[in-house]
């Protein structure tokens, strides 16, 4: 359904006997002044504080003294009761100050039945337009009093003490005092009122009955403006619920007749102390319906209806999802001045409140078992909004027609089949000749509207529960228990959870202690930061299995794993090379290894001392040396290695011949790998293929020549141009013999799987400036980045870690 618009009437009632006749508030209709632009009718007050002005206030509908309460009812009323049969519920609220005609309007007299009687009358008229439907009227009727609610069909006459329950005789007549009402909210964010009655009407007649003898119960009380003045709000509602057997669907519409308590002005009205803790009430709950009208205009974020209990039980006709009628009435005279200036304003602001009408229907079809088989079941139609219930016996969504009075008893407990509404439900009005707006008149009924009295009293007294026979306080206290269970299994299920994520949380510092402590081990035993990284975790098992030994157990086990991952890393590296890519990288190892034993970094050297071992495994000569340099690393004594033998002469200009020494062949005899004949560096280089390398690198691999100021790597699969490219192990500056790039790159094409994914990958051009290297190798000067980049650990490693390999 649309949006609706909440409706303004405005009703200006006559003087009454006594009461200063004057113009300052009137009703203008376009006939009347044919000059006056506005084009429809309004109201006009003259500014209290300046008479030379006059306010303005047009509205589709505006009464003026001698409209009629028919008049009222055919144009604004009458057409919302198809709207009711439509399933959707209607709010219709008298707004104004003491004395302005609410009650006269909805209400109404004998003579001049108001809005109330007038709609219950034509509701039941209006049945045979629905034959179709089983229907069956349900009315409750509530006032808040000091902003509590009431139930008005409990009887309230010989009722001693508020609050008090005095007597419950089951075979005589029950004393009892109404109780206050709580309010609740249901599920689905309903609002109810709990233990309210509901009472099933048959007829117009029988409606009379009840509602006049409820109306009695209503506070009223005499003030200086309204010898009846209300002293509450009261709520009346008439419900209809239409089963339609063919369609199995059960519409439910209701109509809210609401008619307010009006503001008070204390100096006028002459309140008492009594009179004026209700008048405070009254306006403040009045003043917090406003601030919910102005919040709904702002579309303020939060609306305020908690603030009051009238405006939480009208919340379904202001912003919700009712239709609503605002019947603003207005009392006469420059006395009441100010007070129809406020009630136009709030009337004004009203008007542009939208509701979201939904029509409450409910299906009847039994929801078939599922089966696995079977298709899914169609989904009952949703009850879009159920608002309802009151209690009770309204529980006759299945029955047919109307139950008979006194049949069926208003159960205090909400049915839980009947639709929910979050306005309460209300009730009654009076047609024919009861008098109206008495308080706690003693006295019975007679006929059919006492004995119904006295089964909704009976109701009340045994306090709901599906007519279980508990009093109020056996409610209360079976409610209090089971609140206290939930609410004791809510602590439980939180304390449940904060343990969980206290244990989460201790599990992850634990893991965190862990983590921190094995790489603070591994940077304390690890030669260099960038060569012995573990993966993460690996020894985070041994380490905790073993807590208790001593460090040196404890750095043994990392040094053993950390030997075993880097021999795996090497040895995988060195499976796959040819037997003279072997050589060289162990070779470009010792280089650096030297070097960095030179400068007295010890374990940097044991380290690559280790990798070059992986390459040449069986040089003995390489095998002293680590055992050397792992003693001197572990007893902290200084390594000295063997001094460099002076160089050979060169006997070519450049490159040899095979067998014969070169340059490079003569750079370290001494090393560790010149001795027995195997396993020198002289033995590495003297490859066939390898010796003119050597003398590539040494002639354009000097980082600190002056010609060479970006060290340019460019891997591709493309033979070598003759101007410069790199190979899998090194690389070739400009110049570099074509014959021997092409042999050397595809000796590391072979391996080449830059991304890690375990398959060779196409050529990626790739280019490495020497500044970069030296920046992320960590090296100390530039003479010691010297040499060639070396590709395995350029694809292997992380930036930072890459490192340049230096050969002698
Ligand atoms: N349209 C009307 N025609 C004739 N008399 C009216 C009309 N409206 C109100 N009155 C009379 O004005 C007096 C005050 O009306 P009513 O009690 O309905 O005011 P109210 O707004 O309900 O006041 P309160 O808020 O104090 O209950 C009553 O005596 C009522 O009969």
């Amino acid at each position: 359904m649309a949006s609706h618009r909440i409706k303004i009437a405005a009703r200006l009632r006559p003087s009454l006997p006594g009461e200063i006749t004057d113009d300052d508030i009137a009703v203008h209709h376009p006939s009347d002044d044919s000059s006056d632009s506005t084009g429809g009718s309004y109201i006009s007050v003259v500014n209290p504080r300046d008479i030379t002005q006059i306010f303005k206030f047009p509205f589709t509908s505006c009464y003026g003294h001698d409209s009629t309460q028919e008049e009222i009812f055919d144009t604004d009323v009458e057409p919302l009761l198809d709207v009711v049969y439509s399933g959707v519920t209607v709010t219709i609220f008298a707004y104004g100050v003491t004395s302005s005609g609410k009650t006269h309007t909805m209400q109404g007299t004998r003579t001049e039945p108001g809005i109330i009687p007038r709609t219950v009358q034509a509701l039941f008229n209006r049945q045979s337009r629905y034959q179709q439907y089983q229907l069956s009227f349900h009315m409750s009727y509530m006032e808040l009093y000091k902003d509590e609610p009431y139930d008005l069909l409990v009887t309230r006459e010989n009722v001693l003490p508020l609050n008090l329950l005095i007597e419950y005789d089951r075979s005589f007549s029950y004393f009892i005092q109404a109780p206050k009402l709580p309010v609740r909210e249901d599920g689905n964010g309903m609002v109810f009122v709990a233990n309210l009655s509901s009472v099933p009407i048959e007829s117009v007649a029988e409606f009379e009955a009840i509602y006049n003898q409820a109306t009695k119960n209503r506070s009223i009380g005499a003030t200086n403006l309204n010898r009846a003045s209300s002293r509450s709000h009261a709520i009346l509602t008439i419900e209809i619920m239409m089963v339609d057997p063919s369609e199995q669907k059960t519409l439910t519409g209701k109509i809210n007749l609401v008619d307010l308590a009006g503001s008070e002005n204390n100096k006028l009205t002459g309140n008492d102390p009594s009179r004026m803790a209700e008048s405070k009430a009254i306006n403040q709950s009045l003043s917090v319906l406003g601030q919910v009208v102005h919040a709904l205009n702002q579309g303020a974020p939060r609306i305020p209806y908690r603030n009051s209990k009238l405006t939480r039980l009208l919340q379904d006709a202001l912003g919700g999802a009712s239709v609503g009628l605002l019947i603003c009435n207005l009392a006469p005279g420059s006395k009441f001045r100010q007070d129809t200036l406020n009630t136009l304003n709030f009337a004004t602001r009203t008007k542009n409140v939208e509701n979201k009408p939904v029509i409450n229907e409910r299906d009847n079809r039994p929801v078939p078992k599922p089966h696995f088989a079977a298709p899914p079941a169609p989904k009952p139609a949703a009850t879009i909004l159920q608002p309802i219930t009151t209690a009770g016996s309204s529980s006759s969504s299945s029955s047919t027609a109307v139950a008979a009075a006194g049949k069926a008893r208003a159960s205090l407990c909400p049915n839980p089949n009947a639709p929910r509404s979050r306005v309460p439900r209300v009730s009654n009005v009076g047609v024919g000749g009861t008098v109206y707006q008495r308080f706690a008149i003693p006295g019975g009924l007679s006929g059919s509207g006492r004995r119904s009295l006295e089964n909704i009293d009976e109701k009340s007294a045994m306090g709901g529960l599906g007519g279980l026979g508990l009093t109020e306080k056996e409610i209360e206290e079976k409610i209090m228990k089971v609140v206290e269970a939930e609410v004791a299994k809510r602590l439980a299920a939180e304390r449940e959870k904060d343990e969980e994520e206290r244990r989460a949380r201790g599990k992850e510092e634990a893991e965190r202690i862990a983590r921190e402590k094995e790489e603070r081990i591994m940077a304390q035993h690890s030669p260099s930061k960038r060569s012995t990284s573990l993966p993460s975790g690996v020894l985070t098992p041994l380490l905790k299995k073993h807590k208790d030994l001593d460090d040196e157990l404890r750095s043994r086990l990392q040094e053993l794993e950390r030997k075993l991952e880097q021999g795996h890393k090497e040895t995988s590296l060195a499976g796959v090379l040819s037997p003279v890519s072997k050589k060289k990288t162990g070779r470009a190892y010792v280089s650096l290894a030297r070097a960095y034993s030179e400068k007295g970094k010890l374990e940097d050297a044991l380290e690559l001392y280790r990798r070059a071992e992986a390459y040449v495994p069986d040089n003995i000569k390489l095998k002293e040396r680590i055992i050397e340099l792992e003693w001197a690393v572990k007893n902290n004594k200084e390594f000295v290695p063997t001094p460099k033998p002076p160089r050979k002469e060169k006997k070519g200009k450049k490159g040899s011949r095979k067998g014969q020494p070169t340059e490079s062949d003569s750079a370290d005899p001494n090393s560790e790998l010149n001795e027995s004949g195997r396993g020198t560096d002289t033995d590495i280089l003297m490859d066939e293929d390898a010796k003119p390398i050597a003398r590539d690198y040494d002639y354009h691999h000097k980082f600190g020549s002056s010609s060479v100021t970006e060290f340019g790597m460019e891997i591709t699969n493309t033979t070598s141009n003759g101007s410069g490219m790199a190979h899998g192990g090194s690389v070739i500056a400009s110049g570099s013999s074509p014959r021997l790039c092409k042999r050397l790159f595809a000796d590391v094409e072979d391996n080449r799987d830059q991304d890690g994914d375990g398959v060779q990958d196409a050529r990626t051009p790739k280019k490495v400036k020497l500044t970069d290297l030296k920046a992320s190798d960590g090296l100390d000067s530039e003479d010691e980045v010297e040499g060639e980049v070396w590709q395995g650990e350029l694809q292997s490693a992380p930036l930072k870690e890459r490192k340049a390999v230096v050969p002698v």
